[in-house]
């Protein structure tokens, strides 16, 4: 297991669930300043400031971001906040000048991550440091990438690091910028134990209704933070101005999330230990089913073997999906649920069959 360092021990004082904040873009001094006060003055400081100085966007001519000049501003955030500062970088440059101007904390945006050429020259920029980097997903949802990622930051030194869920690219959604895809930070952590995730509902929905809802399902979820774009002014930002919120609106947003316990229960009471009890046993009992159910699979494969049949029965199949999915949706255990969970069972009978045939192939042309 590769080990990393969370947050609260990133030496920044953080603790607690990791509330980022900050304009989408820095514009002007002006602007970080005024951004600073309002959140003194409403009394909601976040954990972290973010701002970005170089901004990928979808097409040229939109804001590309302030650049260097705009660095030098973070000590406006430094003077009125004293917090940790974070800020996206996408190539070596960009991580020279972020550690020339002391930035605390650098993540790496989706449209980056996607790109294992421009992580590693990222990374190899940060060796022999030992900054803090948080990596958002990849536009697509390829777990794999996403923590390839984080290895290639892991694998030159870069102990503290942090993930970032921002959704994913889905043309045909309309609901959201980009889709959320709650699986893949669960995946992620299961299969990076400790690695904390921190959800950016602003990228998710892409507009200010529906932030709240989104960030309470992260929390519910088990993720380790919020990264929310904040602006004193959001309806005349220079970038993303429909998903940016006010620091009053993001005070009352907090407020209202009900930021759950992530850190399971240390000694679960009789109730929650007969509760899981009662699930082990039927997860026993679903096993033995489905152990069941493929040893008839084979006798069938057998048949089929017999009576030169092939694997795939299209008129059975339909058969089997559409009576299993109605009878789960009359239980109540959803149309998607059936299909996903059908499809899974499917996919393994068709290849125990397979290989069957295979085998029979073989030892008939070895006797040959
Ligand atoms: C088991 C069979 O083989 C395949 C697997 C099926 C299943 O898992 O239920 C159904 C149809 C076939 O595609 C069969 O033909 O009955």
């Amino acid at each position: 297991m590769k080990t990393h360092v969370q947050s609260k021990d990133w030496g920044l004082g953080l603790a607690g669930p990791l509330i980022i904040a900050g304009p989408c873009s820095a514009e002007t001094p002006e602007q970080i300043e005024k951004i600073c006060l309002e959140m003194k003055a409403q009394e909601m400081i976040p954990k972290v400031f973010r701002a970005g100085i170089w901004k990928p966007r979808t097409r040229p001519g939109s804001f590309e971001g302030i650049g260097e000049e705009g660095l030098p501003w973070m000590e406006i955030v430094r003077h009125h906040l004293n917090i940790p500062i974070t800020t996206e970088v996408g190539n070596a440059a960009h991580v020279e000048l972020a550690l020339k101007h002391n930035i605390d904390i650098l993540w790496v945006g989706a449209r980056t991550t996607v790109n294992p050429f421009a992580v590693q020259e990222i990374a190899e920029a940060l060796r022999g440091t030992d900054i803090p980097v948080m990596v958002k997903n990849p536009m697509n949802p390829d777990l794999q990438l996403w923590i390839g990622a984080l290895e290639r930051f892991h694998a030159v030194g870069i102990t503290k690091l942090a993930a970032i869920h921002r959704g994913f690219s889905d043309s045909y959604d309309k609901k959201f910028r980009n889709k959320p895809n709650w699986s893949m930070p669960i995946h992620l952590k299961r299969e990076w134990k400790g690695m904390e995730v921190v959800n950016d509902p602003s990228h998710i929905v892409g507009k200010r209704e529906g932030l709240l809802e989104t960030a309470q399902r992260a929390i519910n979820f088990g993720l380790d933070g919020l990264m929310i774009e904040t602006h004193h002014n959001p309806d005349k930002a220079w970038s993303d101005a429909a998903q940016q919120i006010t620091p009053a609106a993001l005070k009352a947003l907090l407020a209202a999330i009900d930021f759950k316990e992530t850190n399971g229960v240390e000694n679960p009471d009789e109730r929650l230990n007969d509760l899981r009890k009662a699930v082990d046993h039927m997860d026993d009992q679903l096993l033995d089913l489905l152990q069941e159910r493929f040893s008839i699979i084979e006798q069938i494969g057998a048949y089929k073997r017999e009576h030169n049949l092939t694997v795939f029965q299209s008129d059975r199949w339909k058969y089997v999906m559409d009576s299993r999915t109605q009878k789960g949706i009359e239980k109540n255990l959803g149309e998607k649920f059936m299909k996903e969970l059908l499809y899974c069972i499917h996919e393994e009978s068709v290849k125990r069959q397979e290989k069957q045939l295979r085998e029979a192939s073989v030892s008939k042309a070895s006797q040959a």
